[in-house]
This record gives structure tokens, C-alpha cells and sequence, in this order.
């Protein structure tokens, strides 16, 4: 079964923690876990905390939100997985939301309008996740960090710029999530290539924005014969896939469903590799020296303490080298942005 097959399956709680013990799991292997999801009473939060309550690799569910916590948190306490949820409401309380956390998760912020880009959030957001990432700093310094609050280009590299001020900084915690690319990207291919989506693969690198968002359908897993129009659209589509969602919203927000999807995707896989489960590989947007930018999204191997190892780029296309040199002055101003931000 394929890891997205495999994590799928767990979302959907097929697994208890009781019943991952009896399928020889030891009881070290499944340590308790807790998570936090700042933001989590939005769009994407709520989703995402559904499911991570249904996710049997965590024992505690921590919601924050600035409001409408309390209501999201009883209402997902309900459901008959293992995992104890808790609230947490404002200011006050966010030490507690964050006090021994293993991964927070951060999709707190404001999302996109018809019209707008993803830097046109930053005078929003870059002061938001300033503040949630020095309570990390204070709380939890050495939980895993899962960026989604946008433009993520620019947010990890704020997120980073906070915790070496707080001198916390480890660049194997912190990580931009980019998997809504990949999901996407899998989707378009599959739909496109006539094949069933769940056995499809896909790379994508660069960034989480427009032109800095580059599929790498060369390396596509089962390969098809595509033509290169049909390659070319399908880059655009990826590249333009939140645009996509926030002009059928029209007005009211991006994506969200799509996104605690893929935000949950990427937690489980966070998770796995906390608990040492072998060859958990991800692409996502991390401090790298892949290219010369310092944070690149490429595939990561995840592991116990976070970035086990960067995985290369593996062979370009001519179509795909083009794309990654269109892309990166692009994302070296917005990760120069947030760094310039957090030093303010
Ligand atoms: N990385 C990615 O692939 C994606 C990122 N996003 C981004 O995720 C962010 C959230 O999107 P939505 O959930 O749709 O927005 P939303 O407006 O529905 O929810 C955001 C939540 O953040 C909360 N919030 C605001 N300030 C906060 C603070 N200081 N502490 C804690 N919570 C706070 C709000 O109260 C609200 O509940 C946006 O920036 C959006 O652009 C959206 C889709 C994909
Ligand atoms: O497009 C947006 O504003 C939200 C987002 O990042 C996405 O859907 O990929």
C-alpha cells in the first residue's frame, strides 16, 4: 500500500491506538503524542482538528484559537477515537495550548480574496505568526512546527528569524506545508494521464506561490505519455490551483477542505518520523542547500527528530530547469521579506 493509501487510511480511523498495538506495534513505537493547532477554530482549522482526532498515532489534541475555540474543542470531544482533546481560547491561554506539544500545526491567519496574491496577506499574517512562533519559542521549543499560514514563502523564514532570536532555532523542526501542491498535483495527473490517482506521485519543489510552485511531472509516478502542452497546463493548473479555489469562493476564502487534507496528510507523516517509522518522505519548505536559496521545498526524508535528510532534485526536465530559474528571485525576495520583518 502506498504511503498516501496507508495515511488515508488512518485519517479515516480505521486504526485505533489499541488496535495499532495489537498489529505489533509495541507500545513504544506508539508514544503518546500531542498536538496543536493554532488557528484552529478557521476554515482549515476546523477540518484539520476533525482530522486529527481521527489520526491514532496522537494521545492529546490541543485547539487554540483568539475565539470560538471552546465550541470546536467540545464538539470534536465527541468523537469516539482515542485522543483527548482540549481548548484553549485567547492570549492567556496559549502557554497551555503549547506546553509539551510534539508538532504544532500553524493555520492561523487571514486567507486570500478574488484579486489578491498570497504576499498581499503578509502585513496580516507576518505579524500573527510572529507572536504565535515566540510563544512556541517559550512553551514547546523543541516541537515540530508545520507552517500554513501564508505566504509560507515568507512565514518559515519569519518563523526561523523568532526562534533564533529566542535562540531555539533548530532547522530540522520547522517546516513549510506544501503538501496541498502535491495533492494537487497527484489529482490533475491522475485526471489527466487516465490513471488511478491513489497509486500516483509526484514531486513538487520551489515554493508555495505562483511561478515558485514548480511540479515535477518528468519524475510523475506511473509515467504516461503526456504531450508537452499537456505537461505545460498541468504546471500552470498546479501552480494556479489556490487561485483556482479562491475565485470559486468568491470572497469567501481558499481552500480549506483540500487543505486539512493535505495539513493532515503531512502531520501524520510528521508523526510516523517522530515515532521512527522508516522512509517517510515528503516534499516540503525547509532551510536547504539544495539550491542556492536558503529554504527550498524539495522531498524530505522525516524522522525522529524532524528533517532526517534533504533529498536532490533528481533529473529536470528542460521545461522543469527553465521553471526553476524563472522562480527564484521571486522566492528569494519573499524569504528576504520575512527575514527583514522578523528583525524589525
Ligand atoms: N499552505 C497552504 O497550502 C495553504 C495555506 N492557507 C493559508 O492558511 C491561513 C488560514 O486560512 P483559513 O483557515 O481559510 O482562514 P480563516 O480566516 O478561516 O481562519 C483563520 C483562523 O485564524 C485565527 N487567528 C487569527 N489570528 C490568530 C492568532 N493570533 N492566534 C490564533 N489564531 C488566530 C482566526 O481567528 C481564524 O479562526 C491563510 O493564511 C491561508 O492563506 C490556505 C490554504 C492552503
Ligand atoms: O491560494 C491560497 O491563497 C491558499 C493556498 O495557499 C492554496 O490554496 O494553495
Amino acid at each position: 500500500m502506498n504511503s498516501v493509501l496507508k495515511s488515508a487510511k488512518a485519517l479515516t480511523g480505521t486504526a485505533s491506538r489499541s488496535s495499532l498495538l495489537r498489529r505489533g506495534y509495541s507500545s513504544d513505537s506508539v508514544p503518546d503524542r500531542k498536538v496543536t493547532i493554532l488557528g484552529a477554530a478557521g476554515g482549515i482549522g476546523q477540518p484539520l482538528s476533525l482530522l486529527m482526532k481521527l489520526n491514532p498515532l496522537l494521545s492529546n489534541l490541543a485547539l487554540y484559537d483568539i475565539a470560538n475555540t471552546p465550541g470546536v474543542a467540545a464538539d470534536v470531544s465527541h468523537i469516539n477515537t482515542g485522543s483527548e482533546v482540549s481548548g484553549y481560547v485567547g492570549d492567556e491561554q496559549l502557554g497551555k495550548a503549547l506546553e509539551g506539544s510534539d508538532i504544532v500545526i500553524i493555520p492561523a491567519g487571514v486567507p486570500r480574496k478574488p484579486g489578491m496574491t498570497r504576499d498581499d496577506l503578509f502585513n496580516i499574517n507576518a505579524g500573527i505568526v510572529k507572536g504565535l512562533c515566540q510563544a512556541i519559542a517559550k512553551y514547546c521549543p523543541h516541537a515540530l512546527v508545520n507552517m500554513i499560514s501564508n505566504p509560507v514563502n515568507s512565514t518559515v523564514p519569519i518563523a526561523a528569524e523568532v526562534f533564533k532570536k529566542a535562540g531555539t532555532y533548530d532547522e530540522k523542526r520547522l517546516f513549510g506545508v506544501t503538501s496541498l501542491d502535491v495533492v494537487r498535483a497527484r489529482t490533475f495527473y491522475a485526471g489527466k494521464a487516465n490513471v488511478p490517482v491513489a497509486g500516483v506521485n509526484i514531486p513538487v519543489v520551489g515554493g508555495h506561490a505562483g511561478v515558485t510552485i514548480l511540479p515535477l511531472f518528468s519524475q510523475a509516478n506511473p509515467k504516461a505519455n503526456l504531450s508537452d502542452e499537456e505537461i505545460v497546463a498541468l504546471t500552470k493548473r498546479t501552480q494556479d490551483g489556490g487561485t483556482e479555489v479562491v475565485e470559486a469562493k468568491a470572497g469567501k476564502g481558499s481552500a480549506t477542505l483540500s487543505m486539512a487534507y493535505a495539513g493532515a496528510l503531512f502531520a501524520d507523516a510528521c508523526l510516523k518520523g517522530l515515532n521512527g517509522v522508516p522512509d517517510v518522505v515528503e516534499c516540503t519548505f525547509v532551510q536547504s542547500n539544495v539550491t542556492e536559496l536558503p529554504f527550498f521545498a524539495s522531498k524530505v526524508r522525516l524522522g525522529k527528530n524532524g528533517v532526517e535528510e534533504i533529498l536532490g532534485l533528481g533529473p529536470l526536465s528542460d521545461f522543469e530547469k527553465q521553471g526553476l530559474e524563472n522562480m527564484k528571485s521571486e522566492l528569494k525576495s519573499s524569504i528576504e521579506k520575512g527575514i527583514t520583518f522578523a528583525n524589525k
